[in-house]
Order: structure tokens, then C-alpha cells, then sequence
């Protein structure tokens, strides 16, 4: 059996406790075989985590991944005015090639401060698939559909669009992929093409992903033309069941929470976003509190401006204290298991959580830092002190994806110094 065993660290369990244990992986299968201090000695391979904090690997739960190419390229606007003004005439320009550099760029970044797994809408998705599966992570992947604008021609071509990519791609990467179907939001996509899209997604057992309630100006037109609000629209429309997941989540009443809730449609949390954009705050601590999926995600590259979870894990606790008024609400435990098991669960990928028989998705910290000294709390430090570059080793699927800071599956400079090319030709042709 082919084995790495992580050896001499402390490990993060699923109750939030810390203990000095080793980690054995399977990696023909890339589970955990073993977690404990009196592991068989022989191992195919191993990785020093003397000093180190073992954890599960973060899970980026909404992403778009390519936008890495626009990140510091339209800053300080709200949501709207920034996707019309900037944003979509620049999506406009980017070829498929731009797609794919971009993608690794943001694999790079995502696999250098321990994300193992992610959800990402965009287009192009072959060039994303592509990319995830030289990468080694995790993912589940989708075409986001937009049809205002559009002809009734176009607008079902998108989203066939997005139906027929679901299908092709569900199980690629030796099942690393899974895929879902995803209309961009509720009010980008019209009525018919988001009933068709959720019924034609469950009908083959796959999810449905979208924008929801995510700043007043989404919602108030919903109110106002239909007198009810998004989440029951949603509902509705059969697009609020347990597989399904929205990003953002912000204006939510307390009605919209007990859906999300009796349904078990997951939420991520995008924290940044919804701070640069000025979306809003979310009422985090009232989802947990009724029992919603809540997981965390950085949204794009152009509107955070980083894919680091460490910093999305702190945000969420720091904005989502401030919307509560109370300094114990959205906890640090409760942002390291959002960041992980809570994300995973959201978007129904295996990880989050480190358990003999479960996926090898680790991330490696290293504590040897001063900003993570003394070492009072670790869960404590995951959600408040550490940084996205104290991640030491990352394994996703129980492939060793870096090493010592050093990624072994994609080749960083060059991806960086071919990123600057395809942003440099973008510009010309923006
Ligand atoms: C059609 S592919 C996805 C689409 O979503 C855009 N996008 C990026 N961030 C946000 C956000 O916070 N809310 C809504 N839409 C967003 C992205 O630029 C793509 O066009
Ligand atoms: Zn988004």
C-alpha cells in the first residue's frame, strides 16, 4: 500500500479539540488510514509537521476563480455599477486561454494557503477543469448563466449551456470534480429559465448554485413585483432544496432563515465581498443559531482582493460580531468549522473534517511564527492570527499538492509570468 504519513505535529479533530497525534494516508485511495501517536512505523513517505498545526483543508465554498486576472482592476464601487461599468465589459474580452491562467493563478494562491476544495462559477469551465485536475484539488464546478440582455434563443442556449457542462463533467479528475447547475442569480436569469434549469439539474441528482439577497437592490424589485421575497420566490421556482446552495445571503428576514433552515440549502458566507461592495452584513449568528449549512467563501479575486481563507475566517468573525452587537457571536470555533466542515457540507463535498475513513484533504500550519506565539489557543489562532502563507504542506485527496512552500503540482512562476502576459493583451483589448 502506498502510504505518507504527517508526523510530529498537533491535529485539529472534528470537536474542536487540539491533541499531539500523527496522520496516516491511504494514498491509493487518498483517505485517512490512521490518526494517533503509536502509528505502524513504515510509510511510503513523510512529512515533518514538528511544530505544526495539522487541520482539515479549508473549503473556499464560492469562488470565481479566473477572476484572479481582474483583481485590483475595478476597487471601491458598489455591486452593481462595479459588474455594468467594469467587470462584464472586461469578462467580455477574456478568451478561453485567459480563463485558464487565471484559474491557475488562483490554484496556485488557494493551494499555497491550504484550500483543498472549492466551488466556482464562471465560464469556459472545460479551461477551469482542466486546470483543477493538473492542480490536484477539489472542486465542484459550474457555467453561470445570465439571460437579461438576452434573446429568448440565447438566454436558453446559456443555460442549456450550463445543463449540458453539469453533465459532461460530473465526476472528472477521478471524481475530484463534481459540478452543479447555476443560473447567476434571481434576478439576472428570468423566471422560466430558472424553473427549467433547477428542474432539469435534480432531475439528474445535481445541485443548483446562484447570487441570492445579496444587497437590497436584488431584493426590493423581488418584493415589490411579486410581494413575496427571494428565498420563497426560490422555493417557488424549486431551487431551494438540500443540495442546492446560495452565495451571500445578506438581507435575509427571519422567514427566509427558517427556509434555508427546514430546507437544508446551504449559505456561504462571503465576508470580504460583502464588505468591499458594501452589500451588507449578514445575520450569521441567526442562520446558525436556526440551524442553517453555513459555509465561507472569498467570492472573486476582484472584489476581496485575495482567495486567502485564513483572512475570510476572520472577517466572518469580526463582521459577523459587529452585525450580531455582540463580541460572542460568530465565535472562533464556530469560524474554523464554517471555513471547513460547514463549507463542505454546504456545497456537498467530502473534507472539513479530519476522521479515520475520511478524505486526506490537510493543510499543514506552521506555528513557528510571531504572530502565532505564544500558542494560548489554537482554534483560536486558526480563526484570528494565522495567515494564509503559515501554511507549511497542503494535500488534497492524499497528493502532496505543496511541499515546504514549494507547489509540486503547478509551476508558480511560470503561471504568474504567463498571467502578467494574458493581462497585459486583456488591457489592449478592453
Ligand atoms: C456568469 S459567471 C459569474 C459572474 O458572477 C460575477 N460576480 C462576481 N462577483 C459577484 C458578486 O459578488 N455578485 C454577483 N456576481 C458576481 C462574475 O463577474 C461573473 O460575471
Ligand atoms: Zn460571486
Amino acid at each position: 500500500m502506498d502510504t505518507l504519513r504527517i508526523e510530529g505535529g498537533q491535529v485539529l479533530r472534528p470537536d474542536m479539540t487540539v491533541e499531539r497525534a500523527d496522520v496516516l494516508v491511504d494514498r491509493d485511495d487518498g483517505t485517512i488510514l490512521d490518526i494517533g501517536t503509536d502509528l505502524d512505523a513504515d510509510a511510503s513517505e513523510t512529512l515533518d509537521a514538528d511544530g505544526c498545526l495539522v487541520m482539515p483543508g479549508l473549503v473556499n465554498a464560492h469562488c470565481h476563480v479566473s477572476m484572479t486576472l481582474l483583481r485590483g482592476y475595478a476597487d471601491d464601487k458598489e455591486l452593481d455599477a462595479w459588474l455594468r461599468e467594469d467587470i462584464w465589459p472586461a469578462e467580455a474580452a477574456l478568451t478561453a486561454d485567459d480563463i485558464r491562467v487565471g484559474a491557475e493563478l488562483g490554484l496556485v494562491e488557494m493551494i499555497r494557503s491550504g484550500t483543498t476544495t472549492f466551488a466556482d462559477m464562471y465560464f469556459d469551465v472545460p479551461e477551469i477543469v482542466d486546470a483543477v485536475e493538473d492542480a490536484g484539488l477539489r472542486a465542484r464546478l459550474g457555467h453561470g448563466s445570465v439571460t437579461i440582455g438576452k434573446d429568448d434563443d440565447d438566454a436558453w442556449d446559456d443555460i442549456e449551456e450550463s445543463i449540458e457542462i453539469a453533465r459532461e463533467f460530473d465526476g472528472a479528475a477521478d471524481g475530484r470534480i463534481r459540478t452543479a447547475v447555476m443560473p447567476h442569480s434571481l434576478t439576472t436569469v428570468g423566471e422560466k429559465y430558472l424553473r427549467e434549469a433547477a428542474a432539469e439539474a435534480h432531475e439528474d441528482d445535481i445541485p443548483v448554485h446562484y447570487h441570492a439577497n445579496e444587497t437590497t437592490d436584488e431584493v426590493d424589485p423581488i418584493v415589490e413585483e411579486r410581494d413575496e421575497h427571494p428565498l420563497s420566490y426560490a422555493k417557488d421556482l424549486g431551487m431551494l432544496t438540500e443540495r442546492d446552495f446560495i452565495a451571500h445571503g445578506v438581507h435575509v428576514d427571519d422567514e427566509e432563515i427558517s427556509l434555508l433552515a427546514e430546507s437544508g440549502t446551504g449559505v456561504v458566507h462571503c465576508p470580504a465581498s460583502n464588505m468591499k461592495l458594501a452589500s451588507g452584513m449578514a445575520p450569521v449568528q441567526d442562520m446558525l443559531d436556526a440551524g442553517v449549512t453555513v459555509g465561507i467563501g472569498t467570492d472573486g479575486a476582484a472584489s476581496n482582493n485575495d482567495l486567502d481563507m485564513f483572512d475570510e475566517m476572520r472577517d466572518a468573525a469580526m463582521i459577523g460580531k459587529l452585525a450580531a452587537d455582540d463580541a460572542s457571536a460568530v465565535a472562533a470555533e464556530d469560524v474554523v468549522r464554517m471555513g471547513t466542515a460547514g463549507s463542505a457540507d454546504a456545497i456537498g463535498l467530502p473534507g472539513g473534517a479530519l476522521e479515520v475513513g475520511g478524505v486526506a484533504d490537510i493543510a499543514v500550519v506552521d506555528l513557528d511564527a510571531p504572530h502565532l506565539t505564544p500558542a494560548n489557543d489554537l482554534v483560536s489562532h486558526l480563526a484570528y492570527a494565522a495567515r494564509g502563507s503559515d501554511v507549511r504542506h497542503t494535500v488534497c485527496d492524499g497528493q502532496v499538492l505543496m511541499q515546504d512552500r514549494e507547489v509540486l503540482t503547478l509551476d508558480e512562476s511560470s503561471v504568474m509570468e504567463r498571467a502578467r502576459e494574458a493581462v497585459t493583451e486583456l488591457r489592449d483589448r478592453i
